[in-house]
């Protein structure tokens, strides 16, 4: 089971794991955040804590970038290019996006951004700056037809909306998650699927074949049904993860990411 496999532990007769403990909201002894909390954990880490975004979105998206290349390896891709369209919301789930966009070219892969609604703030304007001089194309448009998406890419990342979305979902968001989810080839998400109620899911919305939940699983992971669902962000106190009582599993090694 996954605590024999993280922590090591061969055996033992069905003895109590340690990192584990059931309760609700709950699986696998990993705590499921709600959205109350998930917002609380963030504010915590940059006011008591005093992480800044940028450190902090830093490590969401190289830890993005990071699953993606263990479960999409450049070594899988059939098409000449490993070409990943990666869409970004106007949230810090957009900005993981553009940092993940930036190590997935580090890491040989070939990105394309599309980002429609771009703060005004020097925090994204620098990520964007960044991309553009490691020659990652912005689209000036998204693509309307399914078909093109599945003929010019191989990989979407939907980095559109994270822990802070709510209600229904507005333009030009509702256009583009419409055309995703008539697209063939997987969808990977940052944090949360895009259009999804962050505790109840959304069955009509976009299924990604990949989750990368970062810091602890909100509470719709548990409706996730894709291939890959990793966790990522490997950067919460020890004080803090017991305080919200998260039982994080023990991340392999110096690994910043792990497949749950
Ligand atoms: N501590 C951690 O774990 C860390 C978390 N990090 C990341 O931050 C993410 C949370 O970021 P976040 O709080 O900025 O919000 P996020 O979800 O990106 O979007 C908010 C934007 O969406 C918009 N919007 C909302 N609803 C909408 C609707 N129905 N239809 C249309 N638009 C809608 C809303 O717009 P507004 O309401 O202002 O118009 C707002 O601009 C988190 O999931 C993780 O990925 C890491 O970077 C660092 C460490
Ligand atoms: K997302």
């Amino acid at each position: 089971d996954t605590c024999a496999r993280i922590a090591g532990v061969t055996g033992g007769g069905g003895a109590p794991c340690r990192k584990y403990r059931a309760g609700p909201d709950m699986a696998g002894g990993l705590k499921y955040l709600s959205q109350e909390e998930a917002q609380a954990v963030d504010e915590e880490l940059f006011n008591e804590y005093k992480f800044s975004v940028d450190q902090l979105m830093e490590l969401a998206g190289l830890s993005c970038a990071t699953a993606i290349a263990k479960a999409y390896p450049i070594s899988s891709f059939t098409s000449n290019l490993p070409s990943v369209l990666v869409v970004c919301g106007p949230g810090n789930n957009g900005g993981d996006g553009l940092v993940c966009a930036r190590h997935l070219k580090l890491f040989g892969y070939e990105p394309a951004i599309f980002y429609p609604k771009q703060p005004n703030k020097t925090l994204f304007e620098n990520l964007c700056t960044q991309c553009r001089k490691m020659d990652i194309p912005f689209l000036p448009e998204f693509p309307q037809e399914a078909e093109v998406i599945d003929g010019a890419y191989s990989l979407v990342i939907d980095a559109i909306f994270g822990f802070s979305f709510k209600g229904a979902v507005r333009e030009p968001f509702g256009s583009i998650l419409n055309t995703l989810k008539q697209i063939t080839i997987p969808i990977a998400s940052v944090d949360i699927p895009s259009g999804w109620d962050v505790e109840k899911g959304n069955k009509e919305g976009i299924q990604p074949d990949m989750l990368i939940s970062l810091t602890a699983p909100k509470q719709s992971a548990h409706h996730f049904t894709g291939r890959y669902h990793y966790l990522g962000g490997r950067f919460v106190p020890m004080a803090l993860q017991e305080k919200y009582k998260l039982n994080l599993p023990l991340y392999p090694d110096t690994d910043c990411v792990l497949k749950l």
